[in-house]
Parts: structure tokens; sequence; C-alpha cells
């Protein structure tokens, strides 16, 4: 792999755009033909410490290893954040997201991609499980030596995947939450990516050895020597170049770390992996997407795709619940000092069907909700009141009414995602300057049976002062000061409605604004419609949401995108 110094008029083999989850892999993997000269472009530069270490991944939040977006939330959605936007973060450095993300391996259930394959053949669970099996090497004993799953795993790839033991301390926080969600009637599984998706698990995550397994410390470390492989950093791609005669894609327009801007060209293709918000913005930019959107921006159409529609993601409501009571719990605070090279929290997930008349017909196969509960010994308040203002830009009372119930007590942060959601936002261009933001509109609840689910998977989560340790240390749900639900008699149906429109927030998983499919932006083989030797390989093209966090599938999608070019060449795969 060279680090190489661009200039105007190179030309390769193949480009591809983006080195993050997806776009590292389809580089790595392309240049194991010795024949390819391929380049790779990333906009940020190598992952710093705080990235490579498990525990400290919070702290690259507004820093240049960032795009630092803002989402916005429609009128009326999201009062209790700062002028109603989300704060989206996305990893700009050497393995994009998969540096910055929260390390949970969740490769989603096996319906999902049946779901998939419906618009879009090939994409089944049998055909998909392959790539997953290809890209992990799971560490995690207790599933490898468990005949029920061991068929599901691999320990021969390069992602790492892991459940580390812990201290005592969060063994036993984790024995507390995990036996309240049995107490619930929620099933305890081995893990949530074993046979059975519905259930409750620490989860596995993507690192071992007290390292991050980015994509970048993956695929692109172990490759220095690779000679055909080359990689440029804070190379920012401002178009793709089309021919308007023959709708081919012949290379691209970079701006370089000096500012110069220079052109590349390829023999072969041009591959896009800039992600759910990246990939629409460059394709508009190129004349590739809606034709009003295109229109409005006086740029030249080359092919009228729904680019930056369908866009999805995952949002959450945030419940807090307090447990025990006095300084001895705040010993955890103290532990996470010492066990950098792990995860910072005790955390424990899961996956549940709501049993209400109308969720019966939503999401069928697949489970509604994912859990997470991470517990905070009693007083991190102030770090909880920053975590809360910069992470997630709540308001200043919203965060207020949270961090107080931590001065004294434990807390129990539960985050009930809604993962398959009937409500679409768009990715949209905010001016023809490559330099600008894109405007993303999450597009949260325009579709009213999601916060009537939502609202369905906070009744259910209730019960959890209802279980004996809560009982016991007379746990209580927190009331927050929700904004715009202060005149709403607390605890009624309609309060919790108001609440779950006013404080979901995001997980940062968008994803669909690129789908492939029928009706999509690109064929089953990941290739743009209308155009010659262009494909989208990234989180962007999954038609439908997964159950669970998106790393994992985008991962596959690399892998899978990248066999499916070797064999559009004739190179021989499996
Ligand atoms: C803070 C955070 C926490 C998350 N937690 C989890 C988790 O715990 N588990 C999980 O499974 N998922 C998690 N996710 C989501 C998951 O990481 C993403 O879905 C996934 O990484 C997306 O991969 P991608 O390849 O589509 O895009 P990315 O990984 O974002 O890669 C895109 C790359 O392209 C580069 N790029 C963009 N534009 C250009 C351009 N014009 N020119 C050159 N380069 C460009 C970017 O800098 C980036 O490196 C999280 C995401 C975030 C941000």
């Amino acid at each position: 792999m060279k680090r190489i110094s661009l200039i105007d008029g190179d030309t390769f083999d193949f480009i591809v755009v983006g080195a993050g989850s997806a776009g590292a892999i389809v580089a790595a993997r392309l240049s194991e033909i010795n024949k390819w000269k391929v380049l790779l472009l990333e906009a940020g530069g190598d992952p710093p410490p705080a990235s490579v270490l498990p525990s400290t991944f919070a702290i690259l939040a507004h820093t240049e290893y960032d795009w630092n977006y803002k989402a916005d939330l429609d009128n009326g959605t999201g009062q209790s954040h700062v002028e109603g936007s989300i704060y989206m973060s996305r990893g700009k450095m050497l393995g994009g997201c998969s540096s910055n993300n929260y390390e949970i391996y969740a490769r989603g259930a096996p319906q999902d991609f049946d779901d998939w394959s419906k618009v879009a053949p090939g994409w089944d669970w049998k055909s998909v499980l392959y790539y997953y099996k290809k890209l992990e090497n799971m560490t995690d004993r207790t599933v490898l030596e468990d005949p029920n799953s061991s068929y599901l795993y691999s320990t021969r790839g390069p992602v790492a995947v892991s459940r580390p033991k812990q201290n005592q301390y969060f063994e036993n926080v984790d024995e507390t939450v995990l036996n309240s969600y049995e107490e619930m009637g929620l099933k305890r599984v081995l893990s949530t990516n074993g046979p059975e998706i519905l259930g409750v698990s620490r989860p596995q995550f993507t690192f071992a050895n007290g390292r991050r397994s980015s994509t970048a410390e993956a695929y692109l470390r172990p490759l220095r020597d690779r000679r055909n492989l080359f990689v440029t950093k804070y190379a920012r791609v401002i178009k793709v170049l089309i021919k308007s005669n023959t709708r081919k894609a012949y290379g691209v327009q970079v701006q370089l770390k000096s500012g110069e801007i220079i052109n590349v060209f390829t023999n072969l293709e041009v591959i896009v992996s800039a992600g759910s918000i990246d990939t629409p913005k460059l394709l508009m930019l190129s004349g590739i997407g809606p034709k009003e959107m295109l229109q409005k921006h006086n740029i030249k159409m080359l092919a009228d795709l729904p680019v930056g529609k369908n866009l999805q993601d995952h949002n959450f409501t945030p419940l807090i619940f307090t447990g025990q009571k006095g300084f001895q719990t705040a010993i955890q605070n103290v532990l996470i000092t010492t066990e950098l090279d792990s995860y910072p929290t005790p955390i424990q997930t899961g996956f549940f069907r709501l049993n209400c008349s109308f969720c019966r017909n939503i999401a069928v196969g697949k489970p509604h909700i994912q859990i997470f509960n991470i517990h905070a010994g009693a007083t991190v308040a102030p770090g909880v009141l920053f975590g809360c203002r910069t992470i997630t830009n709540y308001n200043r009372n919203y965060c207020l009414s949270f961090s107080k119930a931590n001065v004294l007590n434990e807390i129990d942060v539960t985050s009930l995602v809604l993962l398959h959601p009937l409500s679409r936002g768009q990715v949209k261009i905010r001016s023809t300057n490559p330099l600008d933001d894109p405007i993303i509109e999450l597009g949260y609840f325009r579709n009213k049976q999601d916060v009537m689910l939502a609202v369905e998977a906070v009744k259910f989560m209730m019960q959890f002062t209802e279980t004996s340790y809560y009982k016991k240390v007379g746990g209580r749900l927190v009331k927050l000061d929700v904004e715009g639900c202060q005149g709403i008699p607390y605890n009624t149906y309609e309060y919790w409605y108001c609440y779950v429109i006013s404080s979901a927030t995001s997980i940062l998983h968008p994803v669909g604004s690129c789908a492939m499919g029928r009706n999509g932006v690109v064929d089953e083989r990941l290739k743009v419609y209308d155009i010659d030797g262009l494909r989208v390989v990234d989180a962007s093209v999954m038609p439908l949401l997964t159950s669970g966090n998106t790393n994992a599938p985008t991962m596959m999608i690399g892998e899978k995108g990248a066999d499916m070019i070797k064999e559009d060449y004739k190179i021989r795969v499996k």
C-alpha cells in the first residue's frame, strides 16, 4: 500500500472514494488482483489514539476526525433538541465511522436480508452469511464452543470480534440488568448474533486485545507492502467525472490537502463509498439525482434517480431509571479509567417484539425494538450533562433534569431503538459548492405508526422498576423536563406520545439514500442505473434498515460488493 501524492492526470483501474466501513474493504479486496491498480481516496487522515483505544470514542465528537453534521427534524418534532437538530456524527478518517463508532457488532436478523432480496436478488440471508463469515475473526469463545451456534461464526476474517471478560463490578451490573430483563419476560440468549435474535445478552464488540478493529486497522494496516494499492489521505472528491454523451464515469475531481484541485482517471470504474450522507451529495453534484433537485441548483442532469430519498435512520427514545443510592456505586466510574482497553461502561443489549394489536403486522419476522442499557455509578452528573448537551444536542433543561438524577444515585440509561421505521427522510444538497454541508432531513415520525410503536415500547419498559432489584433499591423512572410536554398530565398516553416525539434522537445509523433494487439508485450488483462504470458500495445502498447496528452489515456489503466487481471482470471468487 503506497501513500501517494497524486498529480493531475494520474490513472488507475479502480478509484474508490471514501475509506470507511465499506470503502476500505473494497479497495483492499480489489487490490488482491495484482494486475489492477487501485486508488483509495479519503477526505480525512489516520485515526488518532482515541480511535484505536476501545474506550475513548466519545472524545472524537466535535473534532477534526468527524464531519460534525447537523441533521434537521421536522417542525414539531425533537423539541428537546437545541433548534430541533441532532448532531449527526460521521467519521472522517481512514476507517470512516468504523473508526469512531461505539463498536457494537450486530449482524441483523435473517429476515432483514430475505426482505432485501425481494427487491435486490442475491442479498438473501444465506448469501450474506457467507460474507459475514468472511469478514469476521470471532474470538468470543462462548459462541465458538456452543454446538448450536458455532456454525454461524468464523475465526479466519480480518475484523476481530470479542466479548472480553470484565471486572467483577461490571459483571455484577450485567447480571442485575439481564436478570431484570428476564423478569420482564425477555429471554436470556448466549448472543443476539446467534440462531435466535429475540432475547438479551451482553453485546459483542469490534475490538480485541485492547485495539479497535476498524476497517483501517483490520484491512488497510496489514497491506503496507501491497504495491498496487495507492492511498491518498486528505483527498476530498468533489465530483465524479462522467462523459455526457456516453454516460460513462471516467474519473474524479479531487481537492488535495494543499487546496489544489486535480482530475484523476480510471480505466475501469469509480466506486463511491462515501457513506449515506456524502455519497448522495457527491452523486447529485455530479449530475445524478432527482430531476427537481438538479434543476433547482442548475446542475446538468445525467440521470434522473431518487438519490438522497428513502433515507432511514434508527431513532431511539431514552428512558432514565435510578438505581441504588449512595457514593459506593461511584466505584464503577473509577474502574472505567483502569480499563481503557475495554468497553467503557457495562452495557447490555437485546431485541424484542411488541404484542399490541396493530404491532403484529409491522416488521413481520423481525424484532421491533433493540434495547441498550448503559449503567453509570453515582456522581458522574457533570459528565452526563456534558455528553447530553454536546453529543445528542439536547437543550439545557432536558440535560439538567437528566444529570440531576445521577448526583446521588446510580442510573440506567435505557435506549429503545425503533428498528424498522416507516418514516423516510432525505439528503439534499444545500448549494453547488461541494464544501457546503448537505441538508439532512431525518423525517422521524412522518408516519404516526412509528410514534405509536415507540410509545408501546416505553409502556413495556416501565416494568423495569417492578423487577426485584429495582424494587429493592427503590428504583424509579426519572421525570425529565421534556420540551412541549410540560402541560400534559404525566404518565398518560398523550404524555408518552409527546415524550417520544420530543426526545427521540439518532443512534447514527442513516442508510438507504442510494438504495439498491427496482425504483432505487443502484441495481443488485450496486451499479448506478443509467451510468456506466459507476457503483455505490456503502450503507446508502441498503433498501431497508437492518435489525441492529449498521457497521457489520456495511462491512458485509463491502465484502460482497468487492466480489461482485471481481465477478463482473471474470475473476473467480470463493
Ligand atoms: C458515533 C457513531 C457510533 C456508531 N456506533 C455504531 C455501533 O456501535 N455499531 C455499529 O454497528 N454501527 C455504529 N455506527 C454506524 C456505523 O458505523 C455506520 O453505519 C457505518 O460505519 C457506515 O459505513 P459507510 O462505509 O457507509 O460510511 P463511513 O464509514 O462513514 O465511510 C465513509 C468514508 O468516506 C469518507 N468521505 C466522505 N466524503 C468523501 C469525499 N467527498 N471524498 C473522500 N472521502 C470522503 C469519509 O471521511 C469516511 O471515511 C455508529 C456511527 C457513528 C457515527
